[in-house]
Order: C-alpha cells, then structure tokens, then sequence
C-alpha cells in the first residue's frame, strides 16, 4: 500500500496567493472599543463607525473603486446595512473574513463575507471575485449554499448567505475520526448529485474539500465557497493551477489541460478521508512536490473498507480523467450505492445522527454591535509581498 496518511489535522489551505491567517478574537475586540481593532495578518483595522459617520453614498461619476465591481456588488443604502447586527467572528478564509450577522429587518441569522477591495486587486482576482458572485446567483439546489445578498462599501465586498449553525463538514469529521459507511454513502450521494447539477451548468468548482461543505441544521450537506468556481463549456479545457493541493487532481497539479473531471477526483479524496479518517496522500510543500507524491501513491484504501466502497474510490481516484467516474448513471449503477435512490428529497428525509447529536457547546456570542460599513483603515504593512 502506497498511500501515505494525515489524519484529521488543521484544514489544508488553497492554493492562492499567500496572506495572514492567524485571527484572534479580533470582533470581540472589536464590540468592545472604540478604535481601529487589527485583524492579525491581514494588515487590515476595523474602526467602527455610529450612523452618523456613515460615508455618504459616491456620487456620479462613480469612482473607480465603485464601477469596477457592479454589477454583481451593488452600492447598498446605508440604512440596509445598519439592519445588520454583528453576532461574531466565524472564521478567517484565506479570501476574507466570516462574520455571523443578525439580520433584523428579516429576523434571521447570515454569514457574511468581507473581503477588502484593495486584495481583490493586489490578487488580480476581481474577474474570479465577480465570477464567484454570478456563479452562486445562478445555482439553485438543495445541496448548494445559495447567495442571500452582495453590495459593496467604501472599501469592501461583502458576501451574504444563511449561516449555517451545525458548522461545516472538517469540523464534523474532526471530531467523529471517521464515518461508517452508511454515513458516507448518504454524503457522497448528495455530493454526486451537486456535482451532476454544477457540471451541467458548466461550472467546475475546483475547490471541493471538507472546509467548503456546510451542515444544514438536519446534517445535511451545503457545498459553498465557489470562490475558485468558473465557467467551463462542455468540451473546452481550464489550465490555471488551483485548488487546495491535497484534494487537487494530477491534471490540475500539472498546469491541465483538465475538464470538469478534476472535481471528481476531488471528492474521490474527500471520501477516502471521510471514511478511513486519513488523506489518501500527505500534504506537500508546493504543486510539484505534491504531483510527484501523487504519481507516486497508489491510492490503495485501507483493508477495514468494504470492496464495494474500494471500487468506488480507485474509480474516482483514476489518474487518467476520461477513465474516471463522472456521470450520474456511473453511481447510479454502483455497488456502493445499492438501493440508494439519488433524489434530492429522499435523501434529506432523515436528520443525519451524527451531526445532529449534541456536541460541546459554542461559546456564547458576544452584545450585538451594528453593522456599520467597516470603513476599514487598510494600510498594509510595509514590507508586505506583492501580491498578498
Ligand atoms: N454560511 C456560513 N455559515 C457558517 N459558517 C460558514 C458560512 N460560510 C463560511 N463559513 C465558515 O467559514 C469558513 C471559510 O469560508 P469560505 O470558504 O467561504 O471563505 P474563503 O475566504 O473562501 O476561505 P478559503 O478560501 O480558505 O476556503 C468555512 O470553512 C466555514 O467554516
């Protein structure tokens, strides 16, 4: 058995420009001072402003800091924004940051993403930002975080979308070691009919991994971040290296050409961990080293796997894309989905027991402070990289 293992450990990183991660409880800090709160590592201050500071909206001609992101990031009324109550801090992607936010006007809690504009175009990701927006517009599934809302502020993006309170699949398998069987047959059926659904669209998503799929309040499964998302037309080929390296597919890792097939390696990966608890292949340094540990590998599974389950991992795990699963009758007619009917429906029938049992209380939120535009000092460190 060629495979080497890490078993649940920090979430590995995509593959994007390097920035800061290390975030402390910076949106406590936040609510309880009054001046500029750092965020640690992204050389960006959050200073907090009442109503009355409110920037004033641009007038015409708009600035180019405004233009460049509509449509998908409209200018929102202020007043919009003051509906919205920060709860607290949720994480720190390596894109922007996640906020839990109380929105008042529609008495529900959303996540929001911030995502300072001076990174989207020190990254030159504006394209890939935009398309992130328009991709998660456009699909509608019961597996898909859908978009709540996007506008722009004086200096930032911001993402919104219902947050989801069970946390996202890495923390659930973090905490379980690994699955049974019956556990990861139910996700990987939801995930094959998410793919199917994007893939037809002609949307490969590229980053498919534990840290990118949500838990509703049911267990059951939200794939979000489409961060590195784009359009793909049927037939036509992507050569940008990206992803997060231990999920990325030897195409991928090779600079392509690759197809819509990549993803499905990607979750090929994602199941052999969830079910053995160990990555099929240690995480590498960079793209070549981790292309050599993967031509290398034999993506054997461990013995205490059903043959069935086995099958369907070195089918996904197929060095060769065209020889790879990829369609939805490849699952429907495979022994490890015996029995398994792939409708949406049926599938979120059940609650899934083990993200829906009782785990260790979340620390409780702090006061709610109002939302206010995060007129954000953004001066970067001197000394920073370029990009990131
Ligand atoms: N709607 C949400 N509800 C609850 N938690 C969320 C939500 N959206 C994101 N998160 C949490 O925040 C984390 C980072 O979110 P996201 O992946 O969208 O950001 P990112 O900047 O694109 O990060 P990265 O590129 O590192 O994956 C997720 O792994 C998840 O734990």
């Amino acid at each position: 058995m060629g495979a080497t293992s890490s078993g649940p450990g920090p979430a590995p990183a995509p593959v994007r420009p390097p920035q800061g991660r290390a975030v402390g409880s910076w949106v406590r800090a936040l609510l309880g001072r009054a001046g500029p709160v750092p965020v640690p590592g992204s050389g960006l201050a959050l200073a907090p402003r009442g109503p009355a500071e409110e920037p004033p909206l641009p007038g015409w001609p708009l600035p180019q800091l405004v233009s460049l992101f509509l449509p998908e990031f409209p200018v929102r009324p202020s007043a919009r924004q003051q509906q919205l109550k920060i709860l607290g801090f949720v994480a720190k992607g390596s894109f922007g940051t996640i906020l839990k936010v109380l929105d008042c006007g529609r008495e529900k809690v959303c996540a929001v993403k911030v995502v300072p504009k001076v990174e989207v175009l020190r990254r030159d990701t504006l394209k890939q930002c935009k398309e992130e927006v328009s991709i998660q517009r456009q699909v509608r599934h019961p597996f898909v975080h859908g978009l709540g809302d996007s506008w722009q502020g004086q200096r930032h993006l911001f993402i919104m979308c219902t947050y989801c309170s069970t946390g996202d699949l890495h923390a659930l398998w973090r905490a379980a070691g690994r699955f049974t069987e019956a556990t990861v047959r139910l996700f990987a059926a939801e995930l094959v009919l998410v793919l199917v659904y994007l893939h037809d669209l002609g949307i490969v998503h590229r980053d498919v991994k534990m840290e990118n799929i949500l838990l509703d309040e049911r267990g059951h499964l939200k794939l979000t971040d489409f961060g590195l998302s784009r359009h793909l037309r049927w037939g036509e080929r992507a050569h940008t290296i990206c992803g997060t390296l231990q999920y990325m597919a030897p195409e991928v890792l090779s600079g392509g050409p690759y197809s819509h097939a990549a993803d499905w390696w990607s979750l090929g990966v994602l199941l052999f961990a969830l079910a053995s608890g160990e990555f099929p292949v240690a995480p590498a340094g960079d793209h070549v080293a981790m292309l050599e540990r993967v031509k290398q590998s034999s993506y054997e599974s461990p013995p205490a796997l059903s043959p069935a389950l086995a099958r369907l991992l070195a089918e996904l795990l197929c060095h060769n894309p065209l020889h790879r699963l990829r369609y939805l009758h490849h699952f429907q007619g495979h022994p490890f989905f015996r029995g398994v009917t792939f409708d949406a429906d049926l599938l979120q029938k059940d609650p899934v027991a083990v993200a829906v049992a009782p785990r260790p209380p979340e620390q409780p939120p702090p006061d709610p402070a109002t939302f206010a535009d995060f007129a954000c000092d953004l001066a970067a460190p001197p000394g920073r990289p370029w990009p990131g």
